[in-house]
């Protein structure tokens, strides 16, 4: 049974999924205190938040069972995401659910803020008749300058352009077929700031846009420039808005989102020309539902082991392509953990060869699954989330090498690994309905499946070493239940791989290496 812990309010139909889930328990506490937080993500398997749950490195350290974190909306900024991609946790988002709901809160905004609608009602309630004082502009004709064209952006562009609006857009990702497609205008981030006569951002909240409209940026503005903040508090350095409204320079903002929230008393609020609201972008019952729908479904996939698309810490790997590798992923798996436990020493490279058809597709994928299957051997809780973070973090290095000659099979996957003391290569393949095999050792063909308890001996090719290798085994009552041998020259060195029905015993490998044909004996646990 998964237990999944839900901390904000999500949509009920949203989550119905969850609950009606035979495998799932749904436990809803939103208005958990840092403390209970603490000790309830002990026993969760889940985590389902919106933005108030702060899901820090300590949350996540103290979610011994957590598997995947799901945030209903888009903005992660509230989880750590390296702490839990260092602990191998999932984290995915919503990304699709609120964007017409908050393009359609910013629009709400923009009019808004045009027409004094909000100083015009707190005033009209008050028995007030104030009509000069709430002049306020068209937007006929106006520039948009809209920084940040992703989901939000383009939706509030689309509706800006109904109302006759100019839109200037910038985005370092933005593409001229986009732009034109959509009828905007495509600019620098300069241009934006100096010729737009109502500015809204519309990107996440990162180091580079921390405090991107700035006093330096309020300078180069028209005056009489109008802000909109939709996205993220932090984006808009607070202090400098509220002097260049003070200072005449803006005419006035419009905000959803605050550098701290809730804001409480704050210094912009003293000013006439701004008006708010509590982080309502995506607070419709549309988005909510959504949201709650998409997650709750990435979630039980990720706990059930199935495909998943939106995984914030790991690479969207198209469907087509997903399709593609699985059959591939116990083989690559296999072969990782195979090659590490024919190795000694410290893990300094693996590399990775894809040959034939696989030299065609992205790998990347499979490339983590092998990494998965190498660090397994060391490292307990590995998984393909954080298997690349644990290798950079060890200074292990690893690359892809495609080739299209893949020595009379369709596909091939070799992966060899260096230590500072030795190294290895394995190759493997899907034979045709039978399965992953491994068909290459170093130098030597061999045709194993890699499952099971298997034991690999390196020896010299002399008469009666087979068969005194199976007498040892006899006598420590260890059955053979397959066996590979492979050699390059007549007499020379070679190879057995058996396939053996229990745990190979340390007294068996200290015995079998009594054998004066035997140079080494490996056993591998797959
Ligand atoms: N107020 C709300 O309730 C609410 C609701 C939903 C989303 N949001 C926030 O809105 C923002 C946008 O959401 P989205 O779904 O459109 O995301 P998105 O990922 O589709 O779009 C973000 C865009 O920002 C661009 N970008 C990144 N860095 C940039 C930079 N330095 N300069 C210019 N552009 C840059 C990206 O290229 C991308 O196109 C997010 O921060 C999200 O958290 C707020
Ligand atoms: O990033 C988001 O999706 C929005 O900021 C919505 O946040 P919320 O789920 O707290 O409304």
């Amino acid at each position: 049974m998964y237990r999944v812990l839900i901390t904000d309010p999500l949509s009920h139909h949203g989550i119905e999924q969850l609950i009606r889930a035979e495998d799932v328990e749904v436990i809803q506490k939103t208005s958990l205190s840092p403390e209970e937080l603490l000790e309830e993500i002990q026993y969760a398997d889940a985590l389902l938040v919106r933005s108030q749950t702060k899901v820090t490195a300590e949350v996540i350290a103290a979610g011994k069972k957590l598997k995947a974190i799901g945030r209903a909306g888009v903005g992660v900024d509230n989880i750590d995401i390296p702490a839990a991609t260092s602990r191998g946790i999932i984290v995915v988002n919503a990304p699709d659910g609120n964007t017409v709901s908050t393009a359609e809160h910013t629009f709400a905004m923009l009019i808004s803020l045009a027409r004094n609608i909000p100083q015009g009602y707190h005033s009209t309630i008050q028995g007030e008749w104030k009509r000069k004082a709430f002049v306020g502009v068209e937007l006929n004709r106006k520039i948009l300058g809209i920084i940040g064209l992703g989901r939000i952006g383009t939706e509030l562009a689309k509706r800006a352009k109904a109302f006759h609006m100019d839109v200037l857009a910038f985005d370092p990702y933005l593409t001229e077929e986009h732009a034109r497609k959509i009828g905007i205008t495509q600019a620098s981030l300069d241009e934006v700031i100096v010729r737009a006569d109502f500015i809204t951002v519309h990107t996440p909240l990162t180091k580079e846009t921390r405090h991107l409209l700035s006093t330096e940026a309020f300078a180069k503005m028209k005056p009489g420039v109008r802000i909109i903040n939709c996205a993220r508090g932090g984006i808009i350095d607070e202090e400098a808005l509220a002097e260049a409204i003070r200072n005449q320079k803006v005419a006035g903002a419009a905000l959803d989102v605050f550098e701290t929230e809730p804001p409480g008393e704050h210094p912009l609020f003293a000013l006439p020309q701004v008006i708010a609201t509590p982080h309502l972008g995506a607070s419709t019952r549309e988005a909510q539902e959504n949201v709650a729908i998409d997650v709750s479904a990435e979630v039980l996939h990720i706990l059930r082991e199935e495909p998943f698309k939106n995984a914030v810490n790991l690479p969207s790997i198209p469907a087509e392509l997903q399709e593609k590798l699985r059959p591939y992923q116990n083989l690559a798996e296999k072969l990782g953990h195979f090659a590490v436990q024919t190795v000694k020493g410290a893990l300094d490279e693996v590399t990775v060869t894809y040959s034939g058809e696989l030299s065609e597709v992205d790998t990347a994928p499979l490339t983590r699954i092998i990494l998965k299957g190498t660090l397994s051997h060391y490292l307990s809780d590995v998984n393909d989330v954080n298997a690349p973070y644990l290798a950079k973090e060890r200074n292990i290095r690893v690359t892809e090498q495609k080739m299209s000659r893949s020595h009379g099979f369709t596909h091939l996957i070799t992966v060899k690994i260096r230590t500072d003391s030795s190294d290895t290569s394995v190759s493997g393949t899907l034979l045709n309905g039978l399965g992953p095999r491994i068909i290459k050792i170093g130098e030597y063909s061999v045709d194993v499946q890699p499952f099971g308890h298997q034991l690999l001996i390196r020896h010299n090719d002399r008469p009666g070493a087979i068969g005194r290798v199976g007498t040892i085994l006899g006598d420590h009552r260890v059955n053979i239940a397959t066996m590979q041998v492979g050699r390059r020259d007549v007499g020379g060195r070679a190879i057995m791989m058996l396939g053996v029905d229990k745990a190979v015993p340390e007294e068996l490998v200290n015995a079998l290496e009594q054998m004066e044909e035997i140079d080494a004996v490996t056993p591998i646990d797959l």
